[in-house]
């Protein structure tokens, strides 16, 4: 292959401490993709007001997983990961960071991209389904500095939207759910809980964001397997959690449906994090301590949740692989990890 191939992993980034906190809130609202201020040299004033007021609860929340998010830490790893399979598989690629609202930011991957005299760029989101709010926005971005720098011209783009369908992402997260499954005292009784993050609904139903609708597939996908594997397993729910501000979001809400449930006798629930790749505050606060006592408030004592895939082999072969293809070398199946 002529020049060098770059690998671009694009995710939101966190703050790796609590004074991090305010910055990494005013970056986050500063974007219209995020939020949308209809006057547009109010964003970010707005932004640093929503960031200022939100600042305190979210240290708070922070603080209680350690004092920072561990997704760059865990995204590098990642990055490592897929690198290495890439190189067992002849391919010499360098596998990049770019986070929207914190460090290593996009802007500042990409001028290593310029440094490494990259020919030809393969972007790959970490986020499984295609939303405006994540994926769109770090595209956008992209095609921004493209436009500002007349010498990233020379390098060729080759963009992955989503890719929720892949076989090795559903293996990869059956592997999880089973696993977790067979730890219940009941197995047949367990309800898998799909909790997805949220976007508020007029993204879907004004802008034409198809989070929803990929979400619904991807859910599909992972019962239709399920179901292989175990026929009784009909049980499951996908809802939404995480929202913020006044507007209304996607429903069902994660913690209405939980109550939900708890009235219908449901006592067993596997709680299924599907929206991100990653451990970070959505899951390992929010699920594993707000949505628990939740459950356990309506009488539901037996929760857990399956693990994010980070760097689960299975996964990472398949991210691999799939930059391969994109790339056009789909000769030879991946040298898996
Ligand atoms: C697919 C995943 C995500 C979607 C869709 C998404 C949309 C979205 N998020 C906000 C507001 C906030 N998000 C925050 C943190 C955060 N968001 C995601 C993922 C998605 N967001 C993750 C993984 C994280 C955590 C990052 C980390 O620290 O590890 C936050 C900050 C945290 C907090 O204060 O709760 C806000 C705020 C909006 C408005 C939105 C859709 C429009
Ligand atoms: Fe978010
Ligand atoms: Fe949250």
């Amino acid at each position: 292959m002529d020049g060098r191939v770059g690998v671009l992993l694009l995710n939101l980034g966190g703050p790796e401490k609590l004074e991090d906190v305010y910055l990494f809130l005013y970056n986050l609202f500063s974007d219209p993709d995020l939020i949308r201020i209809p006057l547009r040299f109010l964003q970010k004033p707005i932004a640093s007001l929503i960031a200022a007021s939100r600042a305190p609860i979210s240290q708070e929340n922070y603080a209680m997983i350690g004092g920072g998010s561990p997704l760059r830490q865990i995204t590098e790893e990642q990055a490592e990961n897929i690198e290495n399979v890439l190189q067992r598989n002849g391919l010499n690629a360098k596998v990049y960071v770019g986070m929207r609202y914190w460090h290593p930011y996009t802007e500042e991957a990409i001028a290593q991209i310029k440094r490494d005299c990259i020919t030809k760029l393969v972007i790959l989101p970490l986020y499984p389904q295609f939303s405006i709010s994540t994926s769109g926005s770090s595209i956008k971005a992209i095609d921004q500095l493209w436009e500002a720098d007349p010498e990233l011209k020379h390098i060729e783009r080759i963009t992955i939207r989503s890719w929720y369908d892949r076989p090795g992402y559903i293996k990869a997260m059956i592997d999880l759910i089973n696993t977790k499954i067979q730890s219940f005292e009941e197995p047949d009784l367990v309800h898998i809980f799909f909790s997805a993050h949220g976007v508020p609904v007029k993204y879907v139903t004004e802008y034409g964001d198809p989070y929803q609708v990929e979400m619904e597939n991807c859910v599909d996908l992972l019962m239709q397997a399920i179901r292989r594997d175990h026929h009784r397993y009909n049980a499951h729910t996908l809802a939404y959690q995480s929202r913020v501000g006044p507007v209304e979001w996607l429903k069902p809400y994660t913690e209405q449906a939980i109550g939900q449930l708890a009235k219908r006798g449901i006592k067993n629930l596997l709680v299924v994090p599907i929206s991100f790749v990653s451990e970070h505050i959505e899951t390992l606060q929010e699920i594993d301590i707000e949505y628990r006592e939740v459950a356990e408030s309506v009488g539901i004592h037996n929760f857990d949740r399956v693990p994010a895939l980070n760097s689960h082999p299975i996964f990472i072969n398949d991210l691999a692989e799939l930059v391969l293809e994109s790339l056009g070398n789909v000769e030879a199946p991946v040298v898996p990890v």
